[in-house]
């Protein structure tokens, strides 16, 4: 009983403060398999000729470049799950302002961050890792949880009013990630020859999106702490906006882990496990993590686009045949068991996946 408590308390501390006392980082942020090494990670360009490949978005709805770039897409998802995408219409002006907001916000005193704290059972708001166990492992950050469509699901209770131009930046930023996701879902479809609507039907008109800010303060022992343990997203695609200067992304591939380079004016998409489900185990959700730097600190903006939970999510029936039996059961709000495995260092897919 007393343990739970203390473990709670510990929780309550956010990482940038723990960081200020590099003495005593707590028991449950540490790795014990950790030591020499455990952050080690292959740049791909640098192991024969894998890269993480870069797909232009203009290209992929241009008559004359389309089908050669479907096919890029087709051949990323299906061996990465996640590809750089640049060309996507937002300048690299408006990305710096969405980093600099973002900063801004967990630059400010504890006390003002205060005001957004998400409660203790819910994960919307300031915060970070909510405790399910006394075992568990907590990740090395900070972070900001909002809602951010439909409209009427934005609580903006949790949308920080300093600094001021958050709302407004970030309400512009959605708008262009609207756009993005719907030519990306298309796009995936028409590679796999499917209708375009495909997948944006499956997801559904209530489909959602929500952003988390995460802040990664410099870590003192990162040999032994991650700033994300490693897991794959239960979304069905994500886009995340990282970091200009501090890589920290890893990707695993092959049993090995791959660091995802940093391509200041690009967005890294990547396939989450609701549309590895969809696309019946041709596009992969890959499993990552975020390791930590012991100097410099690190901010991204995930934002985890996300199926209607009242559908059911299931194998587009194209994609069974008698070469690609069925591989996962139907499966209908993944979100809610997705947060609980992922604590327990489970794969929630596993919950869908069908044994052959
Ligand atoms: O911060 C990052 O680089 C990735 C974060 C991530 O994987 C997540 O929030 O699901
Ligand atoms: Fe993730």
């Amino acid at each position: 009983m007393a343990e739970s408590v203390e473990v709670e308390i510990i929780g309550n501390k956010s990482a940038q403060e723990l960081a200020l006392n590099p003495e005593n980082v707590p028991n449950n942020y540490i790795h014990k398999e950790g030591g020499v090494g455990f952050r080690d990670a292959l740049l791909p360009s640098e192991s024969d000729d894998i890269e993480i490949p870069v797909i232009d978005i203009g290209n992929l709805t241009s008559p004359s470049a389309a089908q050669q770039e479907l096919h890029k897409l087709h051949s990323a998802l299906s061996s990465w799950g996640l590809f750089q995408a640049t060309n996507h219409g937002m300048t690299s002006l408006f990305l710096d302002k969405v980093r600099e907001i973002s900063k801004q916000f967990f630059d400010l005193p504890r006390r003002e961050k205060l005001k957004y704290v998400r409660e203790p059972n819910d994960i919307e708001g300031y915060g970070n890792d909510v405790i399910y166990s006394e075992n568990q492992k907590l990740d090395w950050n900070d972070r900001l949880f909002l809602k951010v469509h439909p409209e009427d699901q934005r609580n903006f209770k949790f949308w920080p009013q300093k600094p001021n131009d958050f709302r407004n930046t970030i309400e512009q930023y959605i708008e262009s990630l609207r756009q993005l996701y719907e030519v990306v879902l298309r796009a995936m479809a028409k590679s796999l020859d499917l209708e375009e609507d495909c997948f944006l039907n499956e997801c559904g008109e209530e489909a959602s999106m929500s952003m988390r800010f995460s802040f990664y303060p410099p870590c003192p022992m990162p040999d032994h702490v991650l700033g994300v343990k490693p897991h794959a997203d239960g979304s069905s695609i994500t886009i995340l906006l990282q970091d200009k200067e501090v890589e920290g992304l890893q990707v695993l591939k092959d049993n090995q882990w791959f660091k995802v380079p940093i391509i200041p004016e690009a967005l890294v998409i990547n396939v989450g496990d609701q549309l590895e489900i969809m696309s019946n185990g041709i596009f992969q959700s890959p499993v990552h993590r975020v390791v930590t730097n012991a100097e410099k600190e690190r901010l991204t903006v995930a934002t985890f686009c996300v199926p209607d939970s009242q559908k059911e999510i299931k194998p587009v029936d194209k994609l069974v045949n008698e070469s690609r039996p069925i591989l996962y059961r139907p499966v209908k709000n993944f979100v809610d068991i997705y947060f609980e495995y992922y604590q327990q260092g489970r794969r929630p897919i596993e919950a869908s996946k069908i044994i052959l």
